[in-house]
């Protein structure tokens, strides 16, 4: 198929536009580098451009004669999300929805859109199925569950068949180490792990030790961003006209985060000093996932996702690339 990956120059996009492009697909990745870097393009074509530029998506869905459309680009640090709502709901339901009008335009009706546990908020229940009542606590949540609507409007309306994919806690880097996460600034758990590992932080601080979990830190479930991409492959087969399919992407598996650290100073072989610090605002205790529903429904299982050959696999990538892309 002829795919516009939209984020395809960030962490899970430039992931999935290898997979693709694996599989045979022509892509195109559409990015205006706010928070990607073109060298994770490698050798894609990569289009500079804003989501809510209408007309130039229109121009380019209609030129490409583009068939379906992988929409990763977001702004995603809750923390920020909380402080400026206004710049997510702008760029992640705006721009969003800026982007399913352009597709209608060009009668282009087919989108896999990144969702995420964010959506759930802080479920009673463990592991968290799709049929979790969905009641986000920040505005991240709030704007990928509101595209999550936006979707299904569309579906009913225009026909679109769409995929919105929650995924948990995308993590890992590409086997053959050319791509990795590099987000700037990094808020995520493994890479500043690792930045400890490599000499470039002191120590990581551990966001609270009194949750309800057994060791007190949070729980949460780790996928392979290689695993995420096979699963975004899969659910590009089976888009149906009218229809959405909403489904969680994760291990099943939850760790700690002081296991985290445990895997990472053994695949590392560095002590990592660690520090307890206080609990960060909206943190829920445990998110793990049930994906059964994904399973099924993709005939998709995980391969990469267990945490030792996810931490070796960022490892690689921070060894061979300690200034990301810069
Ligand atoms: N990383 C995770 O653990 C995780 C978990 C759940 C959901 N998600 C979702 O997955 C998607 C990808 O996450 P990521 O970690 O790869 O993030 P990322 O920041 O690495 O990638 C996002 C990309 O989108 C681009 N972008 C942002 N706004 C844009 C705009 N207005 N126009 C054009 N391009 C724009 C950025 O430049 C960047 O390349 C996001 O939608 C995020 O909400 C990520
Ligand atoms: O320096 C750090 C960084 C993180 N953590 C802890 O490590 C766990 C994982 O934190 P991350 O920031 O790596 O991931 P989150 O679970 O907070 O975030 C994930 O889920 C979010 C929605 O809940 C978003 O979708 C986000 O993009 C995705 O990575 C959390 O308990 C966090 O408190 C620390 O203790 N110290």
């Amino acid at each position: 198929m002829r795919i516009l990956v939209t984020g395809g120059a960030g962490y899970v996009g430039s992931h999935a536009v290898r997979h693709l492009r694996h599989a045979g697909h022509q892509v195109w990745i559409y990015d205006n580098l706010s928070c990607g870097h073109a060298a994770a393009a490698l050798d894609t074509p990569l289009i500079l451009g804003e989501l809510s530029d209408t007309q130039k998506l229109v121009d380019l869905l209609r030129s490409q004669q583009v068939e379906a459309v992988m929409h990763f680009a977001a702004f995603a640090l809750v923390g920020e999300s909380v402080t400026n709502p206004s710049k997510y709901y702008e760029n992640n339901v705006v721009g969003s929805l800026r982007l399913l009008q352009a597709m209608h335009g060009a009668d282009v009706r087919k989108i896999v859109f990144s969702s995420t546990t964010a959506t759930y908020g802080e479920p009673a229940k463990s592991p968290i199925a799709e049929t979790t009542l969905q009641q986000p606590i920040n505005p991240y949540g709030f704007s990928k569950l509101m595209v999550e609507q936006i979707l299904d409007d569309f579906a009913a309306a225009y026909g679109f068949g769409f995929a919105a994919l929650r995924y948990f806690n995308a993590s890992g880097a590409a086997a053959d180490g050319l791509i990795g996460e590099d987000h700037r600034p990094e808020s995520h758990l493994i890479p500043i792990v690792l930045q400890v590992a490599l000499g470039q932080r002191d120590r990581v601080t551990i966001f609270g030790d009194d949750y309800p979990t057994p060791d007190g830190t949070c729980i949460r479930d780790y996928i392979h961003v290689d695993d995420l991409a096979e699963a975004h492959l899969r659910a590009l087969d089976r888009l149906q006209p009218g229809k959405g399919l909403k489904l969680n992407l994760g291990s099943g598996t939850g760790y700690s985060v002081q296991q985290v650290i445990d895997v990472c100073r053994q695949v590392t072989g560095h002590p990592i000093p660690a520090m307890m610090g206080a609990r960060r605002a909206g943190d829920p205790p445990a998110l793990v996932a049930d994906s059964s529903l994904a399973q099924r429904t993709l005939d998709w299982q995980c391969r990469y996702s267990d945490l030792p050959t996810i931490v070796a696999s960022a490892w690689n990538w921070h060894q061979a690339h300690p200034r990301g892309y810069a």
